[in-house]
Order: structure tokens, then C-alpha cells, then sequence
């Protein structure tokens, strides 16, 4: 019993030594402020693990703009203001541009370092995504938005379905010109995306990382272990490579045959074919472009109902339903102005886009509400640097909060209502806050963020021209009031 209580007090006399002395050392080096971190774990216990975004919040409102936090062994830096993100990811991006280790297994653009290879990608992407590019494939975007009028016109009570599929056709028939069939769970390609989104959302969620980080013996887990599937590496890898291979061997099919359509992967094909400053062309655009499907049909991060698989540009018109739903007079104004430009006998096309002022500022507040990537994808400190007198060491993990910059309260005074008026000056004119800071900052800024905007903005002229969102009713007839639980998931 003595050696127990005498083993006891001799290991927390070393905890407490390492605590002291961890403290000591965040201290001495001028490490921005935060919370105190316990040996080993870091600050990882205080975290709120279903919905880390309310630990931060509380770390933002008692530390400030840039909060210093370690997890598990690796160290974080929570950025919660858009100046001092563009002061680190914009004017010091050569710094800032790194990604968090994947342990080798996923290569694609979001997951490489600041390295050649990554610069590769994103050439084909900036090229082939750059809007004077996308002009190509708005037809693809109206056709998938007559498609997702007519479904939530025969089957209004699947809305939520109809909405994914629009967001994973938009991005399949502009990448591989994919057409996806009614009921896309019968499409092969779709298939692997599916799953290959899937298992990448969990195995790059922070948790799981942090779990790897301390052990790496996890990725041998079998796949019928529970919750193996989401840790196996060689399922990941093959999950992975299957999602890269299947559209872009139907593709090449097609082509041969020539009934392929221009999409984006064959015009970077051509474009960059002879190409000499890309090595391997075929698998740089293979991988880049693998990302972009991903990129768009990535799991819902923070939207709410019990959710299943959903994607950025889903999630931006999940968030845009919810606020017609709860916010009846907006959505009134913005239907008067289409019916007022447009008329009802056509719907409205890209080129209205300046006469809908007033839609314009929906859509801008419905990115900036609730943004769908509220804890945006963590960049990592290529070299150590001074920051304001701050010490970030090398290799320092930095999470830019997309959420706390939305709920700015000196930029969006109420920033929890949902008021599209914000993006009008006291001259009734559209302000020139479009809210690109929802697409992440510097060199690692949203590459699809032109594509994205104009699918969202398609969706909802679309909606709003020929429907009205209304709630639905219970069985005795009254208005069920929505009660939104926001989930929140993966940043990558
Ligand atoms: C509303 C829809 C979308 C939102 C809000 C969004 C937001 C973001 C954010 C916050 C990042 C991280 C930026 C950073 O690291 O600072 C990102 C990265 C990325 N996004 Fe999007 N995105 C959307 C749609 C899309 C679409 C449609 C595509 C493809 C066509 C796409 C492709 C990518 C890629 C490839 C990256 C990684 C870039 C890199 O690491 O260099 N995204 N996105």
C-alpha cells in the first residue's frame, strides 16, 4: 500500500515538474497566449470533442485574435481574425503554405506540402478553373439546375438528396463530362467518390490525426475491426486510388469512342499535354483534378440535421434553405426582384447576376451565416517566425476559424441573424465585402471557389424563380418549426 500511495505521489510530482516546465518554456519563448497545456495531452481534454468550435470560441473571447494550443503532441495556432490571417497565410504565404502531415498516404492537392508537386497541381487547376475557363461548363451548371427543379418538383420531400446530387453532377459533368443517372447510388463512378470521400474525411478529421500522431500502429487495424475501415491504410490507399481511376478511365472510354463532350480534364490534357515544365502530366492532372471531386463532395462540415455524406457546395444550400425557411420576408424580396428583372417566362442566366442585387446579398450571407468550413483546412509553418512579438515554432499547425472572422462583431454587427441588408451601403449599392474569406487565404486558397460560387448562385436563382421554401406541416396540419442541430466534422 505504502509503495502504491509512494508511486502515486512520485508520478505526479513528475507530472506536475514536465507542466511547470512546459508552461515555463511557452512562457520564456513568447509563444502567443492560450490556455495551460498538461504533459503529453496538450490542451486536447479541454477540447469539446462533438463541436470544437465552442472550445475555441470560448479561447477567442479570453485570449484573443491568436490563440497557442497543443494537442496531443502537436502544436496549433487558432487564428480568429481575417487580419491576422492575411497577415501570415496572404503577405507571408511563402511561410504559411505548408499542409499538416498524412503520414505519406494521401498525396492529393489539398493534402501536399508547399512543394513542386503541389505547385504542378495547382497550375492545371488555376488554369482550368479560372473563371474566363468556366465559361465553358455553365451549361453543364443550367443543366443540372433543370434537373434539380424538375426532381424537387416530382419529389419535393427528398429535397435534400435532390441538393447532393445537383452539387456531385455540377462537378462531375464539368470534370469528366459524367453525366450522373436519377438515382446516382447506381453510377460506379459516383461509387468510389463516395467511398473514397468517406474514409478521406475521417482518416483527415483532427481527432484521428491526433490519435495516429500517438499511434501509428492504428493504420494496421483490420478493416472489420469497428471503426478499422476508417483507420486501414491499404483500404485507404486503394479507396483512393479507385476514386482517381474509375471517372478517368470512363472518361478516356468515351473519348475513344468520341462521344466525350470538352470537360475539364481533357481540356488540361491538351492544354498541358507538351507541357515541359510538368513532369508526368497525365497523373498531375489525374490527382488534381481527383481533388477537385472531393473538394466539392467533401462531408458536410458543419451544417445541420443528423447527417449523412454531403458536400461544400450541398452544405452552402442546406445553410441557404434553412435561412428561406426561417426567414420568410427574405426570401419574398429576393423572389420579387427576380419576378421584377426576369419576369416568369424564363429563368434567370449568369449574365442577370448584376441586376439581382439583392440576390447577390443572400448569397453572400448565406456564406457568410454559417460558413460550411468553419475551422476552414489547417496550413502548417514551413520555418520558425515572429509574429507581433509572438515565437511560432517551425512546423506549427495553424487553423484558420472561418467562423469566429464570420461572426466578427465589429464587421457584422448581430452577426447570428441573417440579414443580407449588411452588404448594403447607406446608398442602397452593393458593399465590396463578397466574403472570400469563406474560401480560405493565400496561396492555399480555394482553387473551385468560381465553380463553386456559380453553382450555389445557379441553385438558388433557380429555386427561388419557380419555388417557394416553405415548412412542412405535422400531422395535425400546423407548421413544424425547425429546430437546426449544427454537426460539425472535418476541416480537409
Ligand atoms: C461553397 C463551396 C466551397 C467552399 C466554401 C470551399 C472552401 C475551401 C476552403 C476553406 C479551403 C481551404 C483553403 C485554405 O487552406 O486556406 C478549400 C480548399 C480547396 N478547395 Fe474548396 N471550397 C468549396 C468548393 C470547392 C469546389 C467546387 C472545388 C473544386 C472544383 C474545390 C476545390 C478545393 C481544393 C482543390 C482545395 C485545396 C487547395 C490547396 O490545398 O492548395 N472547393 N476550399
Amino acid at each position: 500500500m505504502n509503495f502504491a500511495i509512494s508511486a502515486a505521489v512520485a508520478i505526479l510530482a513528475v507530472v506536475l515538474t514536465i507542466a511547470l516546465r512546459t508552461r515555463r518554456r511557452l512562457r520564456e519563448k513568447g509563444f502567443p497566449p492560450g490556455p495551460d497545456p498538461l504533459p503529453l495531452l496538450g490542451n486536447v481534454h479541454q477540447v469539446n470533442s462533438t463541436c470544437p468550435r465552442l472550445t475555441f470560441t470560448e479561447w477567442k473571447r479570453v485570449y484573443g485574435d491568436i490563440v497557442y494550443c497543443s494537442m496531443l503532441g502537436r502544436e496549433f495556432v487558432i487564428v480568429n481574425s481575417e487580419k491576422v490571417a492575411e497577415d501570415l497565410m496572404d503577405k507571408r504565404s511563402r511561410n504559411y503554405s505548408n499542409r499538416m502531415d498524412m503520414y505519406g498516404l494521401i498525396s492529393d492537392t489539398v493534402s501536399l506540402n508547399h512543394d513542386d508537386l503541389w505547385r504542378a497541381h495547382r497550375r492545371v487547376l488555376q488554369q482550368t478553373l479560372r473563371p474566363e475557363a468556366l465559361v465553358v461548363y455553365r451549361h453543364t451548371q443550367l443543366r443540372c439546375a433543370a434537373t434539380l427543379l424538375q426532381n424537387l418538383h416530382d419529389t419535393p420531400s427528398s429535397w435534400w438528396g435532390h441538393i447532393r446530387t445537383f452539387s456531385a453532377a455540377t462537378i462531375m459533368g464539368a470534370m469528366y463530362d459524367h453525366d450522373l443517372p436519377a438515382d446516382p447510388k447506381d453510377d460506379k463512378a459516383f461509387c468510389t467518390v463516395v467511398e473514397g470521400k468517406d474514409l478521406k474525411v475521417h482518416l483527415g478529421s483532427l481527432g484521428m490525426i491526433s490519435l495516429l500522431t500517438v499511434f501509428p500502429m492504428l493504420k494496421y487495424v483490420p478493416t472489420w475491426f469497428p471503426v478499422g475501415r476508417y483507420m486501414n491504410a491499404a483500404k485507404f490507399v486503394r479507396a483512393m486510388d479507385e476514386m482517381i481511376e474509375t471517372p478517368y478511365d470512363i472518361l478516356q472510354k468515351r473519348t475513344a469512342t468520341g462521344e466525350a463532350r470538352p470537360c475539364v480534364i481533357s481540356e488540361a490534357l491538351s492544354k498541358f499535354q507538351d507541357d515541359s515544365k510538368l513532369d508526368n502530366v497525365e497523373q498531375v492532372i489525374k490527382h488534381a483534378s481527383g481533388e477537385e471531386t472531393v473538394g466539392s463532395n467533401k462531408l458536410l462540415l458543419y451544417q445541420y440535421s443528423p447527417t449523412s455524406l454531403a458536400c461544400k457546395t450541398g452544405s452552402t444550400l442546406l445553410t441557404f434553405t434553412l435561412a428561406m425557411v426561417l426567414h420568410p420576408h427574405v426570401q419574398k424580396l429576393a423572389q420579387d426582384e427576380i419576378d421584377k428583372v426576369i419576369g416568369v417566362d424564363r429563368l434567370p442566366y449568369f449574365n442577370d447576376k448584376p441586376d439581382l442585387p439583392y440576390l447577390e446579398a443572400v448569397f453572400r450571407e448565406t456564406l457568410r451565416w454559417r460558413p460550411v468550413a468553419p475551422l476552414g483546412i489547417p496550413h502548417a509553418a514551413t520555418n520558425e517566425d515572429v509574429y507581433e512579438g509572438y515565437y511560432i515554432p517551425k512546423g506549427n499547425r495553424f487553423i484558420n476559424f472561418i467562423r469566429a472572422m464570420a461572426q466578427d462583431k465589429n464587421k457584422y454587427p448581430s452577426p447570428d441573424t441573417f440579414d443580407p441588408s449588411r452588404f448594403f451601403d447607406s446608398d442602397g449599392q452593393l458593399t465590396n465585402d463578397t466574403c472570400e474569406f469563406v474560401f480560405g487565404f493565400g496561396r492555399r486558397v480555394c482553387p473551385g471557389r468560381h465553380f463553386a460560387q456559380a453553382s450555389v448562385w445557379t441553385a438558388m436563382a433557380h429555386i427561388l424563380a419557380t419555388f417557394s421554401i416553405l415548412r412542412d406541416n405535422d400531422a395535425s396540419g400546423e407548421p413544424i418549426e425547425p429546430a437546426p442541430d449544427w454537426a460539425e466534422g472535418v476541416t480537409w
